[in-house]
């Protein structure tokens, strides 16, 4: 039985790994500031898919104190990647699989610049899951996970028998899972979504369902979806009208939602915009392809970015 390492057990982290100690795999949690208290009380999940509650759990506030393990799974936000050169080594063994579970684009890159002589898997997850409390998670929709291998700039890479074993262990725990041959393709796709929603949502203080009211702001979605698909295609891959299409409707119908970024915002954290708008457009640009719109954007996130530091930093010093 494959043993899981999961790196920061938040909203995902949290999610996933007590739905894979519940089907019985062997989990280890790593944890920050919830550590003292996931060590004595465990995890509490208030799922749509039912309520579970894990009262002890494999939980560590180091990684050096873990055992290495088979699957090590990146579940922090991608603005604590920094700390991935520290935490990975002392977590894998010669054959251990690193699955990525993170948004955005360039982390499986990194990862592999980390660690060259292992297997790297991105994982784009479709959920919505809070983390309400030290331990609590709260899973409010969806939770299905796509996965594909990376390889050397990411070119597509046939789905692997550790990809099938990882999805049957996923299955085994109650997540739809599917394993795919693209895995750039994949996080193309799920910027479609993550890029206008997250941006917009910081810039405009706005929910999903808000921007998809007004008819300025889902045209303006609809633009940024394209810029995404234009980015994509300069990679030659396709992002067809029809998904776009698709990711418009998903929102219509999604309940009102306050995304990652605008809840980290509103929380005064570090958002995760590198990942989801300074590497796509790096991307792009490589290729020789501008995105005015998503670069606009991107200068807006980085102001609001900049402002909610000095805030952070001036807090810290008033505190001393
Ligand atoms: N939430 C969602 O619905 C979705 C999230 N994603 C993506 O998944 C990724 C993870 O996001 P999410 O789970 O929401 O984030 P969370 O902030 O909920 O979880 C990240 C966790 O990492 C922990 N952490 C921070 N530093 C360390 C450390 N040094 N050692 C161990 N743990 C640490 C945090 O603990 P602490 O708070 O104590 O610092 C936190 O619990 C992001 O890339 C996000 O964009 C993708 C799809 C949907
Ligand atoms: C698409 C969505 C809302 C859920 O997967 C997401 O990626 C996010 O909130 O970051």
């Amino acid at each position: 039985m494959r043993t899981y390492a999961i790196v920061g057990t938040g909203a995902l982290g949290g999610f996933y790994g007590a739905k894979l100690q519940r089907a019985g795999l062997d989990v280890h949690f790593l944890l920050n500031s919830d550590y003292q208290h996931v060590k004595q009380s465990g995890l509490v999940i208030e799922s749509i898919d039912g309520d579970f509650t894990l009262p002890s759990v494999n939980a560590y506030d180091r990684a050096e104190r873990m055992p290495a393990c088979d699957v090590v799974v990146i579940c922090l936000k991608t603005t604590h990647n920094r700390l991935l050169p520290n935490i990975l080594p002392t977590l894998v063994k010669p054959n251990s699989v690193i699955l990525v579970l993170q948004n955005g684009l360039g982390t499986e890159a990194e990862i592999a610049q980390i660690l060259p002589h292992h297997s790297v898997v991105g994982g784009l997850c479709f959920i919505c899951s809070n983390k309400v409390a030290p331990g609590r998670i709260h899973h409010l929709d969806y939770g299905e996970i796509k996965l594909g291998a990376y390889a050397d700039g990411y070119q597509a890479m046939p789905i692997t028998p550790m990809m099938a074993e990882i999805a049957a262990d996923f299955r085994a725990a109650d997540v739809a899972i599917s394993p795919c041959a693209d895995l750039l393709l994949a996080r193309w796709q799920k910027l479609v979504w993550n890029i206008p929603y997250n941006g917009l949502s910081v810039v405009l203080d706005a929910t999903t369902d808000r921007l998809m009211a007004d008819p300025h702001t889902s045209a303006l979605v609809a633009q940024l979806m394209h810029e995404v698909k234009l980015a994509a295609g300069a990679y030659d891959r396709d992002i067809s009208e029809e998904f776009i299409h698709q990711m418009l409707a998903y929102t219509l119908k999604m309940t009102p939602y306050r995304t990652s970024m605008k809840i980290d915002y509103d929380a005064g954290k570090p958002l995760e915009i590198a990942a989801m708008f300074g590497t796509p457009l790096q991307f792009a640009r490589d290729r020789g392809v501008e995105l005015p719109l998503i670069g606009m954007l991107y200068q807006q996130l980085q102001f609001l970015n900049a402002a909610t530091e000095r805030r952070r930093e001036n807090s810290t010093v008033d505190r001393v």
